[in-house]
């Protein structure tokens, strides 16, 4: 990823982005990076609990993004109607000692009837999904949308954008490089040993021992882990992940407006690995959303390696979301 302040975009389009689960730990710091885009034209908060607060206090930054409220579910088609963009952080944070996967239960059924609502109020609208499990959630998406007859795999986009920026931060430090020149593309998923930095494929170059490289990929692949204890029961990233969400948001609205060459990692529909039907790789943005999913490159022997060891994990928490909304009724 590379800074985005000095890009242009070849049209400036009216854009609103609806963002659902806007009151929380992600939600109000992504709210307000989302108020200083000049991308954005409207922003519309929602969550269950009251986000009108939250809304008028936003409101009052200097900037011309209009912000507007919903609260509780009869006011979510309202948030909905005529947006380019949702963004899903709704849905319970990890406590130290649950995996991803522990937050299936109460998330699941949130991010299906939310999709629903986009599919139903802005079924043309791109669906960033940052609600975990990211590896169960956007299967979970895709299929309710399927159920819906509205399904576009370019529009459904799991946000793991913040495993790239670990990865960028970590491995500048490492190397004493400067943060903004550093790219590590991270393939995979989003849980555990399905988040596979390709280090070998860093830009800069750099070069790792095999020790090296072993200890730099678990320092990415438990990052949010360690977040999550240093929060002590109080969540999980909030504000870095606020950060990658925007990011991948500004992004996608590049995309969206025209902008050429806009590439991002992301878990999205995919065929770049046999039989596995979602996948993180670097995609292309576009005028549609995803315009292309990329190849995933050379990798060395320890990605191989690591590529073939994380898939049975990674294709149980897809099918696991599947089956969830294959069985869970679709309202009409
Ligand atoms: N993809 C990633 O890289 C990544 C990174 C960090 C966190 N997360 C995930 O993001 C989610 C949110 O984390 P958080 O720290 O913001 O949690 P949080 O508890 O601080 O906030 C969640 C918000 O969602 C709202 N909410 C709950 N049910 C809702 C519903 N049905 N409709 C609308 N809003 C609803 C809550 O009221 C709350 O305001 C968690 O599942 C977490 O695991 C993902
Ligand atoms: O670790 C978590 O539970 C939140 C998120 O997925 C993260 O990577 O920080």
């Amino acid at each position: 990823m590379v800074a985005r302040s000095s890009r242009r975009s070849l049209r400036c389009e009216a854009r609103k982005v609806a963002l659902l689960g806007a009151g929380g730990g992600i939600g109000q710091p992504l709210a307000l990076l989302l108020k200083m885009n000049k991308f954005v034209t409207e922003l519309a908060l929602y969550d269950i609990v009251g986000v009108a607060g939250v809304a008028a206090d936003l409101s009052h930054c200097n900037t011309p993004v209009k912000v507007t409220a919903f609260t509780g579910p009869e006011e979510l088609a309202g948030c909905l109607s005529g947006a380019d963009l949702v963004v899903i952080p709704a849905g319970v944070p990890r406590k130290p000692g649950m995996t991803r996967d522990d937050l299936f239960n109460t998330n699941a059924g949130i991010v299906q009837a939310l999709v629903q609502a986009a599919g139903k109020n802005c079924p043309q609208a791109v669906l960033e999904i940052i609600t975990n499990p990211v590896n169960s959630t956007v299967p979970i998406a895709a299929e309710t949308l399927k159920a819906m007859g509205v399904y576009d795999p370019k529009k459904v986009i799991g946000v793991t954008s913040l495993d790239v920026v670990r990865a960028n931060t970590f491995v500048a430090e490492a190397r004493g490089l400067d943060m903004k020149d550093v790219d590590v593309p991270v393939i995979g998923g989003h849980a555990g040993a399905t988040i596979l930095p390709l280090l070998s494929q860093t830009t800069p170059a750099v070069t790792f021992t095999e020790a090296e490289k072993k200890a730099m990929t678990e320092k990415i692949q438990n990052a949010g882990t360690v977040v999550v204890e240093a929060k002590a029961g109080k969540g999980s990233a909030t504000l870095s992940m606020a950060y990658a969400a925007a990011r991948m948001a500004e992004s996608t609205l590049l995309g969206l407006n025209g902008e050429p060459n806009i590439y991002e990692c992301a878990f999205v529909q995919s065929e770049v690995v046999a039989d596995v039907p979602y996948f993180a790789s670097k995609v292309l943005l576009g005028p549609h959303g995803v315009a292309k999913v990329m190849g995933l490159g050379e990798l060395d022997a320890f990605e191989t390696a690591a590529l073939q060891s994380m898939l049975p994990q990674l294709k149980a928490e897809i099918q696991k979301g599947v089956d969830f909304a294959k069985n869970a009724k679709v309202a009409a």
